[in-house]
């Protein structure tokens, strides 16, 4: 579907949609308890996926993922006690990277066979050091074609112990072995071979855990970031207090949010972000890289509100080694901004639906803006004068869709998005809300 965005103002009050990757976990972890409520879930298709998981290991889900609807406020999932039944079928994860992750951990724990795929960007993103740690723990976990890709097949059971990963491919290496690990009989000790990427992801793991009541920590370290390893002991329930879990609001999508009202408020005008309570979500960090760059952003945390003005933005550098999927937004900024925005730290950004990296500087270009690509350094030359609408292409990779779509609001004239339906894997609703906002937006063929 081609998007067409034209340079336009927004302004007014917008609500961030729930948590994709506190959605994920919570399905999963009501999975492996025996029935909890996911109150507030994100509904969008990469959770999905991970329901549909939940359901081929023997648990049940209220209503079923493909009912889910704008009016799903809560979600019941009978789960399968932490011993996940052989599924019947092949697994399809459609283009979610956390769903494959953490359900090849669920697949180990499993007295047989497990296969799982995806779409065409899963099937090339790399699950091999993940497998590895697998077949150290005695587990058969393979890819069809060995190249550390799915197709993917894992046969279990895991009965725990430990290992050695490296830390700097993905993060969701770590949180698949902790979710299974707890449930095992011996438990997991994970020792990182490497610093660890995206660890506030890790962090996120750890505090879903102990609100589900499963114990795991860090090693060496308060938190994920600088730790050694992470040990979760076996035998453990999931069971969240008064049998229900509320999602928190999604920071990823904020960023969408805080970087429209930034380059694009209407003089006298803010956007207002509702739903911004924190959490370990690294992602909260767009509120001080727009805070740095210099649009005006206040974030009143008690009551989970974020409003932002536009102002003059100057470019930054900005390490996104914590958090990955602030590149596409922090890259439209900085195509906004004047001066130079060096995002560094990212070559793990590489690794996701598509080489975000290589796409922001590519798609950029189009727009007019400068752009320099090393490997882990993304270099966007800004100045908001340069940026004339174009038809850009959003790689089918949602955010590459949304921060493009960040873009095109300060470009002079209409940018053409293709790909726009792309949006429905972690904020569904994004175009409605731009156009909510007052974004000139047509969602034409
Ligand atoms: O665990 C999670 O929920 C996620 C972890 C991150 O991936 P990596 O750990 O692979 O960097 C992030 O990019 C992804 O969108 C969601
Ligand atoms: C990389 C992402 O998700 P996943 O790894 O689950 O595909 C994302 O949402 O940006």
């Amino acid at each position: 579907m081609d998007v067409h965005v034209t340079r336009s103002a927004v302004g007014g009050t917008a609500r961030a949609p729930p948590s994709k990757s506190y959605t994920h976990r919570a399905l999963l972890a009501a999975g492996y308890s025996d029935g909890a409520t996911v109150a507030s879930p994100l509904v969008s298709a990469d959770t999905r996926a991970t329901a549909r998981a939940v359901i081929a290991f023997g648990g049940s889900v209220d209503p079923v993922p493909a009912e889910w609807d704008a009016e799903t406020d809560a979600v019941d999932v009978e789960g399968f006690d932490g011993r996940p039944a052989v599924p019947d079928d092949v697994i399809d994860c459609g283009n979610s990277g956390t769903t494959t992750r953490l359900v090849t951990g669920t697949a180990a724990l499993g007295d047989g066979g497990t296969v799982l795929t995806g779409d065409a960007s899963l099937r090339s993103r790399p699950q091999g050091p993940l497998l590895d740690a697998l077949t150290d723990l005695g587990v058969r976990a393979e890819s069809t074609r060995g190249n550390g890709q799915a197709p993917l097949v894992v046969f279990g059971p895991l009965s725990g112990g430990e290992v050695a990963i490296p830390g700097d491919v993905s993060s969701q290496y770590v949180t698949a072995l902790l979710m299974a690990g707890a449930v095992t009989d011996d438990g997991v000790e994970v020792s990182l071979t490497t610093e660890l990427k995206s660890a506030p992801y890790v962090d996120i793991t750890l505090e879903l855990l102990a609100d589900f009541g499963v114990t795991a920590d860090p090693v060496g370290s308060e938190t994920a970031d600088g730790a050694a390893g992470f040990v979760v002991p076996g035998g453990q329930t999931y069971a969240p207090e008064g049998g229900r879990y509320a999602v928190p609001g999604d920071f990823s999508s904020i960023s969408y949010l805080v970087a429209a009202g930034a380059v694009a408020a209407a003089p006298d005008g803010a956007v207002r972000i509702e739903g911004a309570r924190p959490s370990a979500q690294g992602d909260a960090a767009i509120v001080d890289v727009a805070d740095r760059m210099g649009a005006s952003i206040e974030w009143d945390r008690e009551a989970g509100v974020i409003t932002v003005e536009r102002s003059a933005l100057s470019g930054v550098e900005v390490d996104v080694g914590d958090t990955p999927d602030l590149l596409p937004t922090i890259a439209a900024l900085g195509a906004v901004a004047d001066g130079d925005t060096r995002i560094t730290n990212c070559e793990h950004v590489r690794y996701k639906e598509t080489d975000r990296v290589a796409a922001m500087a590519e798609e950029l270009e189009r727009l007019g803006a400068a752009t320099t690509e090393e490997p882990d350094v993304l270099t966007v030359h800004g100045s908001e004068s340069d940026l004339r609408g174009a038809t850009v292409d959003g790689r089918a990779d949602h955010r590459i869709v949304m921060a493009l779509a960040v873009a095109a609001l300060a470009a002079e004239g209409t940018t053409t998005i293709r790909g726009g339906e792309h949006v429905d894997v972690s904020f569904p609703t994004f175009f409605e809300t731009m156009a909510d906002l007052g974004a000139t937006v047509d969602r034409g063929a």
